[in-house]
């Protein structure tokens, strides 16, 4: 099969062709190997390549030579030295020189591939087993081909399934791994619960919300929902009636809805007024119709679910919490109140006496969220199921423990690559891990990125980059592309809009709403243009704005759509990213079904159940919640007893966070015992991964690298925007490694990071003004990483912190370390002021994973 990948990994099938004769058509890797045949033809034969002083010299020999650094003065100068017709001799992007010493990892193979996945379901029990109702079994059998309970749902089941002696007995505290089944765990005994309710005769929606499902955000509320409808779709119905009866679904009135902040009120407002027995809610949301919908009848509500509670702390949501809790208590009061006095419209029937049963899931039981748990839970239950992986099928709950840790089958490894080389790395690991799967189309990949800017940047530069002889076609051609594109999408998208429109002209003061809208959009960006500017009904029909494209191609990735997540994109963009991104291969309609890859920021890394991922990327470890966050972005792969790969790029500067993450999700400061697969990572050298994504002889990977970052390099000179984008993306890339806490600052800290080879990986020759702000102290920084040796910020504050150890610190030592201060202080105090009293006052902390730039730059700059 010819797709480009198997030709470029091919080991060495050189295309023919003559020499001095340009190539034109057919792949990059052939037009390159032909040009290169052609360049050693006419090369002397006693021509000596210098060898650089370089830590991998067993490689120099096959290397290009280094060149001294080409400063093109203006931006012309370094397009007419990035142009095709040089292309092959000028090499002026020395990726393989002056790179640090890296460790080579050690051999020792920490996975065990045999390990028994410890999230998937257990032979040894049955949802009967576990008293679940014959007909939901039935249909999760039939309709979702769920046939055997997984641990932590044979752990809960029988505590939350109502008994005929104690129907709502304790409130219940969830703690497991990723992927394995929780949603279920909660939703199957709500059904359980409220299936019997259907033989009241007067039974109709009308009973309003009897149970309420709380998730941190929009994407997982949506997610929850959608599995609950497959449950409610589920024909339920009473053993003696055929097929063939006619009689009504027993759930007919069990109707499930939906409150985000995306969302017109007023049609939500009409929903709640006919009834929604069972909700899936964001909490701003909630809180906001708690407060303001009178027709909003809760007073019988039975169940109340706050999933992925720790998030729920980390993004500000404990007052509104505390809000919704108000709320469902005065309007229970009110309701029996009304009842007592005769004053009801409500048919009779109803158990009052019946208190309000509180399930919450969490990853983590950290103190804000025992916090959580000590005002929201009575008496409760604390159920944590871990498989016991040596053997799942006897599985034990082993004992509490405080460790929250990846499936046992996934295969968790780490690449430690230069600052340099980073952007190719991660194409070089992306194009194996299609390669290895191109036998089964549809792979998934997600690649989590540090913050919004940054995967605005990839993914606009992963679209917009042609390699060889294409490379610098017409670009007004792209530009007509991406309208045709954006027209494409207007049409997919035209039912949503009308929400939206309403949204923006009836008010959009929700929580979650100006969340979306105020978390980092520069002015003039399109999606705040969609949403904030409605047209005047007397002006003539203008064009449309463009939406937001949410799929682009790669030819260094081909047969692949790449897809991007943040909270800065608009709700319709965000969702058509995650429809696009899960499609389901098997149902493709096209005969090779694509794979695709995701570029997100931690928004994706709680709670979302993408289907067939087979590798998480984490491109930029994360910036908060460190090994929590770590387990939860890996967890997105390896669910419900699948296997799956994580893979961590760590720089030279970090390297001691592998022991740092293992020794957390162990819960062992000293270091991981042997044996523990699901704690330890494998090192892989950042040569075979290049190799591997590459292909060629010897070290022509090298070569084939630099093609690559050169054909980067010249999508961000091609015009201003690109440029600003990449500019963009640096910075802001600066300022969330800046927020990292500071027991983490020791692995990674601005001051470790050389910003001349950062630059690099976002396809910069320089660095762009360093993140110290406004004063002139700023462009020192980023005059010292001018010139051919830019060098790092930790050997720039070198001879100052030799004076300053006679008295205080050095000037640039002290503004690098109060912007960062104050960088910190900005975020950490977002996070705190995010929620008060249910109204969005600033994006969470967080939020700065998920923030733009540009807002950022100016809180930082006080601008
Ligand atoms: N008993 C089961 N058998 C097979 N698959 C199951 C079973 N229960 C759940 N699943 C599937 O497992 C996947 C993960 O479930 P779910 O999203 O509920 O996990 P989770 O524990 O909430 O994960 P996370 O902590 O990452 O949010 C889903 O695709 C779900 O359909």
């Amino acid at each position: 099969m010819d797709d480009g990948l198997v030709l470029n990994l091919a080991s060495d099938d050189v295309a023919q062709s003559k020499g001095g004769q340009s190539k034109k058509g057919g792949r990059w890797t052939d037009r390159l190997k032909a040009k290169r045949v052609a360049k050693r033809k006419t090369r002397p034969e006693t021509t000596t390549r210098p060898v650089e002083h370089d830590e991998t010299s067993q490689t120099a020999e096959h290397r290009p030579a280094k060149r001294a650094r080409k400063e093109a003065s203006d931006e012309h100068d370094q397009e007419r030295a990035a142009a095709p017709a040089h292309r092959p001799s000028q090499v002026i992007s020395s990726l393989f020189t002056s790179n640090p010493k890296i460790e080579q990892p050690s051999p020792h193979a920490a996975h065990n591939p045999n390990a028994k996945p410890s999230n998937a379901p257990l032979d040894s029990s049955t949802f009967s087993g576990l008293g679940l109702d014959p007909l939901i079994v039935a249909h999760l059998a039939n309709k979702l081909h769920i046939e055997k309970p997984t641990s932590i749902q044979r752990a809960v089941l029988p505590a939350l399934l109502p008994t005929l002696e104690d129907p709502a007995s304790r409130d219940v505290f969830i703690q497991s791994q990723t992927g394995s089944g929780k949603t279920l765990s909660f939703l199957l005994p709500i059904l359980q619960d409220l299936l019997p309710l259907s033989s009241l005769s007067w039974i109709d929606r009308s009973v309003g919300t009897l149970a309420i499902i709380i998730a941190p955000t929009r994407e997982l509320a949506k997610q929850i929902s959608d599995v609950l409808e497959a449950l409610l779709k589920l024909r339920l119905r009473s053993q003696d009636e055929s097929a063939e009866d006619a009689a009504p679904r027993l759930t007919r009135w069990l109707v499930s809805g939906l409150l985000t902040g995306g969302e017109n009120r007023t049609h939500e407002k009409a929903r709640l007024r006919k009834g929604v027995p069972i909700l899936v809610s964001t909490p701003g949301r909630l809180l906001d119709h708690l407060q303001n919908t009178s027709s909003f009848n809760v007073g019988k509500c039975r169940w109340l679910v706050l999933d992925e509670a720790d998030r729920l702390m980390e993004l500000g949501f404990e007052e509104t919490i505390q809000g919704i809790l108000r709320g469902l208590d005065g309007r229970r009061k009110l309701a029996l109140q009304a009842v007592e006095e005769g004053k009801s419209l409500e048919a009779g029937g109803w158990d009052w006496s019946r208190r309000r049963r509180t399930i919450l899931c969490s990853a983590t039981i950290r103190e804000d969220v025992q916090k959580l748990a000590g005002t929201t839970l009575t008496n409760p239950i604390v159920i944590k199921a871990i498989a016991d992986s040596s053997d799942a099928d006897n599985e034990a709950i082993v004992p509490a423990t405080q460790n929250f840790t990846p499936p046992s089958q996934l295969s968790q490894k780490y690449v430690i690559v230069p600052l340099k080389l980073r952007l190719v790395t991660l194409v070089a690991l992306l194009r194996s891990l299609l390669a290895q799967s191109q036998s089964r189309k549809g792979t998934k990949i997600i690649v989590f990125l540090s913050c919004t800017d940054s995967v605005d940047f990839h993914w606009n530069l992963l679209g917009g980059t042609k390699m060889g002889d294409d490379d610098d076609e017409d670009d007004d051609d792209e530009d007509d592309d991406d309208e045709d594109d954006d027209d494409e999408d207007d049409d997919d998208e035209d039912d949503d809009d009308e929400d939206d429109d309403d949204e923006g002209a009836e008010s959009g003061t929700s929580s979650e709403v100006e969340k979306e809208k105020g978390d980092g959009r520069s002015e003039g960006d399109a999606s705040e243009t969609d949403e904030s500017q409605p047209q005047t009904p007397k002006q003539p029909a203008k064009k449309k704005p463009p939406k937001e494209k949410v799929e682009v191609k790669s030819s260094l990735l081909p047969d692949t759509s790449i897809y991007r997540l943040h909270g800065s994109l608009p709700l319709q963009t965000r969702l058509a990213s995650l429809k696009g991104f899960s499609a389901n291969p098997s149902s493709s309609k096209t005969p090779i079904p694509p794979n695709a890859i995701l570029l997100c920021t931690s928004v994706a890394s709680r709670g979302l159940d993408l289907p067939l991922v087979r590798a998480v990327i984490q491109y930029d470890l994360p910036t908060e919640a460190g090994a929590t966050e770590y387990v939860h972005r890996v967890g997105r792969t390896a669910r419900a007893g699948k296997g799956g790969e994580a893979w961590s790029f760590v720089a030279p500067s970090e390297t001691e966070w592998v022991k740092w993450v293992q020794a957390r999700m162990q819960g062992d400061a000293q270091g991981v015992k042997e044996g523990e697969d699901s704690v330890s990572l494998d090192g892989v050298s950042m040569e075979s991964v290049l190799r591997k994504g590459f292909g060629g002889k010897g070290s022509e990977y090298e070569e084939r690298a630099t093609e690559v970052q050169l054909s980067f390099e010249r999508w961000v000179l091609r015009n201003k925007q690109n440029a600003e984008i990449a500019r963009k993306a640096f910075l802001s890339h600066m300022r969330a490694y800046a927020t990292h806490p500071s027991d983490e600052k020791h692995i990674f800290h601005i001051r470790h990071l050389h910003l001349g080879h950062l630059a690099k990986a976002f396809a910069l020759r320089e660095a762009p003004t360093a993140v110290t702000s406004k004063n002139a102290k700023a462009s020192k920084i980023k005059g010292k990483h001018k010139g051919s040796a830019s060098r790092s910020a930790t050997a720039d504050a070198k001879p100052k912190r030799k004076r300053a150890r006679g008295g205080g610190a050095s000037d640039d030592e002290q503004d690098v370390a109060e912007a960062e201060k104050r960088m910190e202080q900005v975020v950490r105090a977002q996070g705190r002021l995010t929620k008060k009293g249910g109204k969005m006052v600033s994006s969470g902390t967080s939020e700065f994973q998920i923030a733009g730039g540009y807002d950022l730059e100016r809180l930082v700059n006080r601008t």
